[in-house]
């Protein structure tokens, strides 16, 4: 068997299956990531040991800053915007996507939260998306099978709210977005900002609505949007082994789009990885010992595929042509 053919990472289907694959200082605050920790989850004071910086042929990256060893969590980082997914709404918090056990406590306006302070949380948002009236828009996301406009909607919600600026996401790379796709996104955007109009808010709380607006946002989320797959566990317990323990089979409770984790690089052989315990908040961590200097990557999808496989996926959903090391070999 392949080394790869027990790897299933991705972007989109994070997911680890096996051990063995499984030029500017970074500011912590801009991206709301906290320290690095020890390999039993106890965190350290400090910034994370990583910092941001140019690579020669993909863009920015991410790189460590002293040596980290295999299994340590590099760094947690919370989401800007988060979505449960349409068939996960009943079953998870509305705002942090931790599973609901039993019947939930904390309801409110027909949606359903893990705790008081996540409620409390959502309150600004979800006023927002109470008062606009978006079926419609609901719908066309729901016939389409679309999840990323249902972010954008939320990102509108904390913008007009004014738990967020309307320029939140634009550090993010945009993916580039053909004619075809532009279109279909028109759709959306004439749906959504009815809702808003209809609401009757105030010109200048949605003046940020534009369709260019909603086209950027939409190719930034395209490309940076982690599909969310819950492994359980607690941030006490060995992170290799709660992420080789990632089950097959459950579907994603939702997708976020972070800051920092945005900046790491794709790798088929990847040195690192992110996943999620209870909800929504990622932790990244190394998967074999990296040294101080070296880029720290990540795989966005099913490593166990075949180099063709891999190129066309890679191509068709993030707009790339490979560099890595495994894809230069031709494996
Ligand atoms: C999520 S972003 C990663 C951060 C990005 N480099 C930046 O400057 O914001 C994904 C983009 O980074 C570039 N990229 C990531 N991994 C790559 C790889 N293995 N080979 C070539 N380009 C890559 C591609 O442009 C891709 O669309």
């Amino acid at each position: 068997m392949s080394r790869f053919a027990l790897s299933r990472y991705s972007r989109c289907f994070s997911r680890l299956k096996t051990l063995h694959y499984l030029n500017q200082p970074f500011a912590p605050s801009l991206f709301s990531s906290s320290a690095a920790s020890d390999r039993d989850g106890a965190c350290q004071t400090g910034p994370p040991p990583i910092r941001v910086g140019l690579t020669e042929s993909a863009g920015r990256a991410v790189f460590a800053t002293r040596g980290i060893g295999a299994g340590d969590l590099i760094h947690t980082a919370k989401p800007v915007v988060v979505c449960p997914s349409l068939n996960s709404m009943d079953s998870v918090c509305y705002l942090c996507l931790k599973k609901l056990m039993g019947s939930p406590k904390f309801q409110d306006r027909g949606v359903s939260y893990c705790s008081r302070e996540c409620q409390e949380n959502a309150k600004g948002f979800n006023d927002v998306e109470t008062r606009a009236d978006s079926s419609s828009f609901a719908d066309y996301c729901r016939t389409h099978n679309f999840k990323y406009p249902l972010m954008v909607k939320r990102l509108c919600c904390m913008i007009i709210s004014g738990a967020l600026p309307a320029d939140s996401l634009d550090i993010l790379q945009p993916a580039a977005l053909s004619s075809e796709m532009i279109s279909k996104i028109e759709d959306g955007y004439g749906l959504l900002w009815n809702a808003f109009r209809k609401a009757n808010f105030k010109d200048d709380d949605v003046a940020f609505l534009t369709k260019q607006w909603y086209t950027a946002m939409l190719a930034r989320i395209r490309i940076n949007a982690f599909r969310i797959d819950l492994v359980g566990g607690s941030c006490g317990e060995d992170l290799l082994s709660l992420a080789a323990a990632a089950v097959e089979g459950e579907g994603a409770v939702g997708h976020a789009v972070y800051m920092l984790p945005s900046f790491y690089n794709h790798d088929c052989d990847p040195n690192a990885h992110i996943l999620w315990l209870q909800n929504a908040d990622a932790r990244l961590m190394t998967l074999r010992d990296v040294e101080e200097g070296e880029e720290l990557r990540i795989c966005y999808i099913d490593a166990s595929m075949g180099y063709e496989a891999r190129q066309t996926l890679l191509s068709q959903g993030f707009g790339f042509c490979c560099n890595c090391l495994r894809c230069q070999s031709g494996d």
